[in-house]
């Protein structure tokens, strides 16, 4: 089991991730959602020992990624595919991979395979590659050591839609054979067929987190749309009542009951035009609802952005496979 532990990360000023916790089990696939910007790259690369973070920890099966006695046999990282070296071969790629597992050279063949590189493919030199191809690389390498765990940031980006059914297909085999997955996505989608778990990030916070369908029914079960004379004043004091409200093209879509919307509608005397319960959310829609607060109070509830002691800075640089 995968436990992030109260993770933050700061660059500079800008706070990459706050106090994130979660957890990944065993057979399950868990899908790390969350706009761009919202920390996902960051966690990965605190998961496996490519950044530090300012705070917090994350252990497999209570040890960190960077005291397991073997990482490369536990762990299957894919983070940037576009990281490999574009001199070398795919095969080149692959085979330097191996011998630093330790495995035999005939593995190299058999991750092909199971990727879908051809030999011709593999004899190519990496900067030749399409996108899809990089990925495709990128999820061989990870899979040499046949790990428990996979970590994959955007596995499906630049795959064609086949390529993205056997992804989904190669991680949720994995889960069902007992093992650990972690993918990261911007796009719904991509995880809502595969994921059995989710953990919603959004400007470095922890929005939700909990099985797809649970959260499916919590985060539906509460939403009213509304109609008035004044929407922005209806807003403003939904906002004020701590409801979030966003316009959905007709009035208001609410994160809350219909009777609590109605009350603070009365209050104010804004006479509504609609009110009812918003039918069946799209696990899409909400998960935009969630996210679109740009504003870190609006959508951690107690956020307040804290003071951040200069003396506590860190200087980081951006190189790829650096520990920042
Ligand atoms: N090396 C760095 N130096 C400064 N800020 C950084 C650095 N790396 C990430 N950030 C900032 O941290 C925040 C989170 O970035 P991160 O790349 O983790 O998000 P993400 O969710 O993976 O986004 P995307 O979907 O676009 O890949 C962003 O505001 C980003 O600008």
């Amino acid at each position: 089991m995968i436990v992030a532990n109260q993770v933050s990360k700061q660059y500079g000023a800008a706070h990459a991730l706050r106090d994130v916790s979660f957890g990944c089990e065993r057979g399950r696939v868990t899908g790390l959602l969350g706009p761009n910007g919202a920390g996902k790259s960051t966690m990965m690369r605190i998961m496996v020992g490519l950044s530090r973070p300012s705070a917090g920890a994350v252990t497999f099966d209570g040890v960190p990624y960077v005291q397991l006695p073997s990482p490369g046999h536990v762990v299957g990282v894919m983070l940037d595919a576009g990281a490999q070296h574009g001199g070398r071969t795919g095969a080149e790629v692959l085979t330097l991979g191996a011998r630093s597992l330790g495995l035999p050279t005939r593995r190299v063949k058999e991750v092909l395979d199971l990727v879908g590189l051809s030999t011709a493919e593999a004899k190519r030199r990496v900067r030749a590659y399409s996108l899809g191809m990089r990925q495709r690389l990128g999820i061989a390498h990870a899979l040499l050591a046949n790990p428990e765990v996979l970590i994959f940031d955007e596995p499906a980006n630049g795959l064609d839609p086949s390529g993205i059914r056997w992804i989904r297909q190669l991680l949720a085999d994995h889960a069902q054979a007992g093992g650990t997955v972690l993918l990261s996505s911007h796009l719904i989608h991509e995880v809502e067929l595969v994921a059995d778990d989710l953990v919603l990030i959004g400007d470095g916070r922890v929005l939700a987190t909990g099985t797809k369908q649970d959260l499916l029914n919590d985060l539906t079960s509460t939403s009213t749309q509304v109609d008035s004379d004044d929407n922005r004043a209806l807003a403003g004091a939904l906002a004020a009542a701590g409801h979030q409200a966003r316009p959905d093209g007709i009035g208001l879509t609410v994160n809350a009951e219909p009777a609590a919307v109605g009350a603070v509608a009365a209050a104010q005397r804004i006479a509504l035009k609609h009110l009812s319960r918003a039918a069946g959310s799209s696990l899409e829609e909400e998960f935009f609802r969630l996210t679109s607060g740009t504003a870190r109070e609006s959508v951690g509830g107690s956020a307040a952005v804290p003071d951040l002691d200069p003396s506590s800075r860190q200087h980081d640089n951006n190189l790829t496979g650096a520990v920042r």
